[in-house]
């Protein structure tokens, strides 16, 4: 079932920076919310907070009610969480169908002595799981590439290869990390018809950090814009982008970054 995501006064620093101030919002179950704002504000940080890549100096994380803010991220798979990240994280050396069957080893079951010894049971289920990652590698047109080492394929490819294997987790809460960096005009709308069909058919809560506004406009219910670490404002992408304090922080970066 879809998953409920609530954040409450989230703050991190490191030393004496404060990356992130007092930030709250909720996700409902299977809403997609983008999260936008300029260059270093606080994005990236705080999907690290939410999927315990890093501990959040204040506040509270709740998946379902449940705390999970300062969680290690191998916990945070059981409240059915997956992520990508904006350089997709893969195992180059490998085949695209063992990275794919990472993302399923939360559901292999059993335990450490169970999988060395290589039961029956464990056998089984390692065979339904290939078949459901070859099944998933097809249905995004990377069937053809299942068996190829990882490294062999171009960073559109790599993006597909990463939410493939985040899918595999069968997670409530996907957090995408900007996957449209570095896609070209046709892979960005491929992956936008993806993620349409996602909603249509997976139960799934889905929060997209990104600085394509095609596709957040495109995809999203609401968002949410972070600037210099604390919410802005909370809206529709449309109100966002008509929304004065928006078009501020946006030209005041680039003004900043034009002076630099
Ligand atoms: N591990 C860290 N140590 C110190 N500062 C950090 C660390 N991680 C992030 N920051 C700082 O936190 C701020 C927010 O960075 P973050 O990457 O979260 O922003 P962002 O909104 O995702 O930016 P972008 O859109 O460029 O990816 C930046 O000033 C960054 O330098």
């Amino acid at each position: 079932m879809a998953a409920r995501l609530t954040l409450h006064e989230v703050g991190l620093r490191f030393g004496g920076v404060t990356v992130l101030h007092e930030v709250g919002f909720e996700v409902g179950p299977g809403e997609i919310l983008g999260l936008v704002g300029p260059n270093g504000a606080g994005k990236t940080s705080l999907f690290n907070c939410i999927s315990g890549h890093y501990r959040p100096s204040a506040g509270s994380i709740r998946i379902d009610g449940a705390e999970v803010a300062g969680l290690p991220p191998s916990r945070l798979a059981a409240h059915g969480l997956a992520r990508t990240f904006q350089h997709p994280a893969l195992q180059l050396r490998a085949t695209v169908l063992e990275n794919v069957l990472l993302g399923g080893h939360t559901r292999l079951g059993g335990g450490p002595l169970t999988w060395s010894l290589r039961l029956p049971p464990v056998g089984r289920r390692e065979r339904e799981l290939r078949e459901e990652a070859l099944e998933l590698l097809d249905a995004h047109g990377l069937g053809w590439a299942a068996h190829q080492p990882a490294d062999e394929l171009s960073h559109g490819l790599h993006k597909g290869i990463e939410l493939c294997r985040a899918l595999m987790m069968r997670p409530s809460l996907l957090l995408l990390d900007e996957p449209a960096a570095g896609l070209s005009h046709g892979e960005v709308e491929r992956f936008i018809e993806t993620v349409r069909d996602l909603r249509a058919h997976a139960d799934v809560t889905i929060v997209i950090v990104e600085h394509h506004m095609g596709l957040i406009s495109a995809l999203t219910d609401r968002v949410v814009v972070l600037d210099h670490g604390s919410k802005l404002m909370e809206g529709t992408a449309a109100e966002a982008q008509a929304d004065p304090r928006v078009i501020e922080a946006y030209i005041g970066k680039e003004a900043a970054d034009d002076a630099a």
